[in-house]
């Protein structure tokens, strides 16, 4: 290291920045050391300083409980900085507002809170912004864990609170503060959506704007908002000048909302539509056949003996092998069809666009691929198992979805008696007779 970048060099710097800084314990909060800075904002000298803690010196932390808290989000925002706005007690008796980031940093094995506190009254930009805004705009800017934002409609600039910055995660200077800023930031599927809610309020129709919606993150990764605004101020007119609005970061609801609609429609075994879901999916796929007079084969597939897997393997390898059976299907089958878990060892092939003859032969190639693939349990024990079919076609054998399902399982019901491993096709009377292949 060069000289010149001595522990006394690093030391000026420290007393010497623009800025408040304090060095911190995240246990107690209490205040290890800070620079100049620090203590003339506060009106107090080093040593009295030295006796404060945050608790002390930031007003609305109130107890070690509320610290232990905001620490932990400090925590959860590294290695980013942890940002709001508050205020700082001075010598006087008086408050006078500061921007805040705290970093994590870690000395000789400890981590320690390193706190920038702006004095907001010394900047002029800022001390605006508070001025401006009024009394109720200012305890959100400060209490809300939500993010807020102000947009002016003639000039077009928007102000991002911290909170919103931090939730997108960029550092207070960041973030242009206009509309554009915004709207590019919306996700491309989302942004036509949101912007005809934001219209509908503004022209009056709907009382308030309300949008879910997902905002891209400075590192390009998505979060799920709902964004709730109202127009706070208008002209003589009536038209808005102002509008204001919270946005709550919905994420993890959302992906709870995703994980249970997953789980309510899919098999948790194989991972495939389960029947409930199937019937609905089948009758999506029966009504876009008729309407576009395609032809649409229905399969009803049931692994043979599975009783007896189970019997001699255990009921674990049985499962082994169902989530092979599907697996393989899967990657055996084109995009467009669709695999369903039926029952126990029993699933539903929907073959869309697929006339009798060419899903037979389809049948016929699935048949030889799980020969030449049989299921292999952790054990390295390899089991060969087959399966039979009863298939049923649209507009063939009915147009009817309940009645399609009847016809292919009476003939499954057939392939099962007349020895297994067996591929027949419904006949449009009801009899079944041997497939193609
Ligand atoms: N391991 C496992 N077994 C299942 C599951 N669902 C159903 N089964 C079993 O599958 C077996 C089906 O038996 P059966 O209906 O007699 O049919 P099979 O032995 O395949 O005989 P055929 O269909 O006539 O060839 C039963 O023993 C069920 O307990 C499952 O999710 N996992």
């Amino acid at each position: 290291m060069s000289e010149r970048f001595s522990e006394g060099f690093y030391k000026a710097i420290f007393e010497g920045c623009s800025d408040a800084i304090y060095v911190i314990d995240p246990q107690s909060s209490r205040i290890l050391d800070a620079n100049t800075r620090a203590w003339t904002d506060l009106g107090m000298s080093r040593e009295r300083l030295l006796q404060h803690s945050v608790i002390s010196l930031q007003q609305g932390v109130e107890n070690e409980e509320h610290w232990a808290q905001i620490a932990e989000m400090i925590y959860s925002c590294h290695p980013q900085a942890f940002t709001f706005i508050g205020r700082h007690y001075h010598q006087h008796g008086t408050y006078f507002p500061v921007e805040v980031y705290t970093s994590v940093i870690e000395f000789e094995g400890q981590p320690l809170f390193l706190s920038i506190a702006r004095n907001l009254d010394r900047t002029s930009s800022q001390r605006e912004a508070f001025r401006t805004k009024d009394a109720r705009l200012t305890y959100a800017l400060n209490e809300a864990v939500d993010g807020l934002w102000d947009w002016t409609i003639d000039t077009g600039e928007v102000f991002f609170s911290p909170q919103l910055k931090r939730m997108l995660g960029y550092l207070p200077h960041e973030m242009e503060p206009t509309l554009e800023t915004w709207s590019e930031a919306v996700h491309d599927s989302d942004r036509g959506r949101v912007m005809a809610a934001l219209d509908e309020h503004l022209s009056g129709r709907d009382d308030s704007y309300s949008a879910e919606y997902q905002m891209r993150k400075r590192d390009g990764s998505y979060i799920w908002v709902r964004d709730r605004g109202r127009v706070c101020q208008r002209d003589e007119a009536g038209n808005p000048l102002r509008v204001v609005g919270m946005v709550h970061d919905i994420t993890r609801s959302k992906g709870l909302e995703d994980q249970l609609r997953e789980q309510a429609s899919h098999d948790h075994l194989t991972g495939l539509l389960n029947r409930r879901a199937g019937y609905i999916h089948f009758s999506k796929q029966l009504s876009y056949a008729l309407r576009y007079n395609q032809s649409l084969t229905v399969c009803l597939i049931d692994l043979d003996h599975f009783k007896n897997i189970n019997d001699s393997f255990g009921h674990l390898a049985g499962d082994s092998v169902l989530k092979h059976f599907a697996g393989l299907m899967n990657i055996t089958l084109r995009k467009s069809d669709s695999l369903m878990r039926w029952g126990g060892e029993e699933f539903l092939l929907l073959l869309p666009n697929t006339e009798v003859a060419s899903a037979v032969k389809l049948i016929g190639q699935l048949k030889e691929k799980l020969a030449d693939n049989p299921a292999e349990l952790e054990s390295g024990e390899q089991i060969s198992y087959t399966f039979s079919a009863g298939l049923a076609c649209c507009p063939l054998h009915s147009q009817a979805l309940d009645a399609l399902i009847k016809c292919a399982d009476d003939a499954l019901y057939t392939a099962k008696g007349s020895g297994r491993d067996t591929i027949l096709v419904s006949d449009e009377s009801g009899i079944e007779q041997p497939g193609l292949f």
